[in-house]
């Protein structure tokens, strides 16, 4: 969508290329109908924490694994911190993947090996020297919380303490881009927190990006700054956090936005409200404040100036990030001018203004 032509994070970093830039990615597996990706593009910026959202089959994992190469594109080019992958020989990609670390949705942790082994795996693939490999296990235990667990087994732990071995793992080798798939979606609601707190933490503390998949709106509001929908292969929307949830465009956005910040308003509440007067019109407002315009003012004030009724269907307040933000939802009743003119009195004063989408309703 074009409110998000530019990352600010990527222009405040100067001459930094993005840390993922995807150009035209189209995947269709052998026999599919329908392809898994479809002419997807999308920037990263470098230090961002970026979510793509989507239903099951929307092509959340298939996107995410042809970030580092797992999954082959049949079109289109990855380019990490200005190197084009899509571009290298097998032994470039490998040392290219050095600088990527992947998170997955269950673990994948060698049942065999301690934590600390766990971490040290992929350090020894590369061919690492031992007290090298031992140095940065011991580097990273402390960031994960897992200190007193080096010498434990993963039956041993606790699924977010697999999760956080299975960060330790992929911050092994210091990358600057992180992938996670589905990383918090087999914990319960607290370790998911602690695991978002946890990669929150980790991001500012080692400048990291992230890039990460995920079904959960909840998880995006949380830790992302801008988010992606994907469906069918499609990026149908993106945009900073705080615009899509505020104000998303596409009714599917509208859908997973209303699972977190609930905006909906049930049928029969719209059902039970009163019919206009003769003469009189009824409009269905949204309004969105955004933290500078007090909520009770602006509405006793608008049925003041206008001489209309504003009944107050639904009403919420929430934060995004540290920005506050305040949905209402109205049903207006009065002469048809002055309901518009009221609509247009709100806007002016900075509010978003629009209609009581169906899906809402
Ligand atoms: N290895 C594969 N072979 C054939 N089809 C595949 C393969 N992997 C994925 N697909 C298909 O590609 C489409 C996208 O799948 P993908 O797993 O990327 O979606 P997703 O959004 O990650 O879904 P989920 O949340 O269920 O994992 C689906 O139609 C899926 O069936």
């Amino acid at each position: 969508m074009p409110r998000d032509a530019a990352a600010e994070p990527g222009q405040a970093a100067g001459l930094r290329p993005p840390a993922v830039r995807l150009q035209n990615l189209s995947k269709r597996f052998p026999g599919a109908l329908k392809p898994a990706l479809d002419d997807v593009s999308l920037e990263v910026a470098p230090g961002e924490v970026f979510g793509i959202v989507g239903r099951s089959g929307a092509g959340k994992s298939t996107l995410i694994r042809c970030v580092n190469l797992l999954e082959r594109p049949d079109a289109g080019s990855v380019e990490v911190e200005g190197t084009l992958l899509t571009g290298l020989d097998e032994a470039g990609l490998r040392a290219a993947r050095r600088r990527i670390g992947m998170v997955f949705q269950h673990f994948n942790l060698l049942s065999s090996r301690t934590v600390a082994e766990n971490i040290a795996f992929p350090l020894e693939i590369a061919g690492v020297p031992r007290a090298a490999r031992r140095t940065r296990v011991e580097e990273l235990l402390p960031l994960v919380g897992l200190a007193e667990k080096r010498d434990a087994y993963p039956a041993q732990l606790s699924g977010g303490q697999k999760q956080r071995v299975g960060i330790a793992r992929a911050l092994a080798s210091a990358p600057g881009l992180l992938l996670c798939d589905e990383a918090t979606s087999a914990l319960d609601p607290e370790t998911t927190t602690e695991i978002l707190a946890l990669l929150g933490d980790l991001r500012t503390r080692l400048n990291l990006t992230i890039l990460l998949i995920t079904h959960e709106m909840a998880v995006v509001k949380t830790l992302c700054d801008r988010v992606a929908v994907l469906e069918a292969g499609r990026v149908i929307e993106q945009g900073r956090v705080f615009d899509v949830f505020t104000d998303p465009q596409a009714p599917t956005t509208r859908r997973f936005v209303a699972e977190v910040i609930g905006t909906a308003v049930p049928a029969a509440t719209l059902a039970a409200l009163p019919a206009p007067n003769a003469g009189e019109t009824r409009r269905l407002l949204r309004v969105l404040f955004t933290g500078t315009a007090a909520t009770r003012a602006v509405v006793s004030e608008a049925s003041r100036r206008f001489g209309i009724d504003l009944n107050i269907v639904s009403g919420r307040i929430d934060a995004i990030g540290d920005a506050p933000f305040g949905i209402l939802a109205l049903a207006a009743y009065g002469a048809p001018g002055a309901v518009e003119g009221a609509a247009a009195w709100m806007r002016g004063l900075g509010l978003h203004v629009g209609d009581l989408a169906a899906e809402e309703a």
